[in-house]
């Protein structure tokens, strides 16, 4: 029977993927709180959302099942009969613990149905949406000017970094940031209540409940036993360090690569700089490489005691060649490696590539002179329409969650 997750590489078919088509969250996007909501511009939602459907379409057309985050969220929540607890804990983890501010909340959040509800919890509760006046110092004195009550969670549209799928599996994440805590909790619902994943035999092979941040952005499936996992603005090496034990004392993965990338918004995690797109082929954005080509990277292996050991290397190609025992390596660089398209192009994802097959990949159309080279490169390239999607820094690969990839022959 095929597990419900199931994804031993990037580059299988891709069977059924998980997405968020973004709403009203987007909307509650202003100016002032662009930069902590993790936004560089604000996009049209209506054109967003078209754009996103022509994504959920084209992979359709080429036989995934797409499933909505959303939908399986509150499908979890109903068969779990978990309303209460999950408003609840929603409310803890947005500092409403207790009181009377709690209180009025829960009272509103618990009036709608679980599909509103959901909703609702990721546009965000404005301060007008409930017929309560706070009291407390709080709203006193620090927040009385501030819109809302619950900030909306903008960045559900990128429902590849919440959570990960390795093998049978998944990583459900601490995020580095406040602005994204709370969404890895909806995957922590599905998991544990779904029809579609409870009691499924799923491992979870590092939960949201730690200090150190992981993001499924760095998370990459190199293939049935090697991973790569981007050490950046948004994965802490402990983290890495973390998973690694957790794999390799319950799945088949015995290697991982742990990559270090510039730390900053533009490269923030792995796969916006360095994408698996065929059995021998990646893009990569020139930007993380130093003199020479170099970069630090890391091959961690399990010791026979439970420990691990770390093999310092500089020279990428030749660590995945030895790694995925490859003869030779296709690196193809973002915008050509020109100094003005590259990191323009990298700036709009032009390295975040979705392979959906091996050699198949789903790309922003914005980036024609990456996707020539891909297209020359040999790859079928699926170009996506991407003028208001990209303005919250994620690509395809960003935008997915695979759930279930079929394994490489
Ligand atoms: N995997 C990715 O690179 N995801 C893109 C996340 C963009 C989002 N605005 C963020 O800063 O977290």
């Amino acid at each position: 029977m095929t597990m419900p997750i199931h994804v031993t590489s990037e580059i299988g078919k891709l069977d059924v993927v998980m997405l968020k088509r973004p709403g009203q969250e987007v909307e509650n996007i202003t100016p002032d709180t662009m930069p902590r909501l993790l936004f560089d511009d604000i996009p049209y939602l209506p054109i967003a959302q078209k754009e996103h459907d022509n994504f959920a379409q084209i992979l359709r057309d080429n036989g995934t099942e797409v499933l909505y985050l959303e939908d399986l969220a509150a499908e979890a929540i109903d068969a779990g009969n978990v309303k209460e607890a999950f408003v609840e804990k929603m409310l803890r983890e947005s500092d409403y613990a207790v009181g009377a501010d709690h209180d009025a909340l829960k009272e509103f959040l618990m009036s709608l149905d679980t599909h509103a509800m959901v909703n609702q919890l990721m546009i965000g509760v404005r301060k007008n949406d409930i017929d309560f006046k706070p009291t407390d110092l709080v709203s006193a004195a620090e927040d009385s000017e501030y819109p809302f009550f619950m900030d909306p969670m903008p960045n559900l549209y990128f429902t590849r970094d919440p959570a990960a799928s390795i093998g049978d599996g998944l990583s459900i994440n601490h995020m580095t940031f406040a602005a994204r805590q709370r969404e890895s909790m909806f995957m922590e619902a599905i998991i544990k209540y779904h029809p579609r994943f409870a009691n499924k035999g799923l491992h979870v092979w590092r939960d949201r409940n730690h200090t150190h941040r992981i993001e499924g952005g760095d998370e990459l499936v190199l293939s049935d036993h090697v991973l790569a996992i981007g050490v950046s603005q948004r994965t802490s090496a402990t983290a890495i360090q973390d998973i690694a034990r957790n794999l390799f004392k319950d799945s088949k993965y015995d290697t991982v690569i742990a990559i270090k990338i510039p730390h900053n918004h533009a490269m923030m995690h792995l796969d916006t700089v360095f994408t698996m797109i065929n059995y021998d082929q990646f893009t990569v954005h020139p930007g993380i490489l130093g003199e020479g080509g170099k970069i630090d990277t890391w091959t961690i292996h399990p010791t026979k005691d439970g420990d691990l050991t770390y093999e310092h290397n500089q020279d990428l190609k030749a660590v995945l060649k030895k790694e995925l025992g490859l003869d030779d390596l296709d690196l193809i660089p973002t915008g050509n490696g020109d100094p003005i398209v590259a990191p323009r192009e990298q700036w709009n994802d032009g390295s975040n590539t979705l392979a959906i097959a091996p050699g198949v990949v789903v790309t922003y159309d914005r980036n024609y002179v990456s996707n020539e080279m891909l297209r020359q490169h040999g790859l079928k390239v699926l170009e996506t329409i991407s003028s208001e999607l990209s303005r919250g820094r994620g690509g395809p690969r960003c935008m997915s969650m695979p759930l279930v990839r079929e394994d490489l022959k």
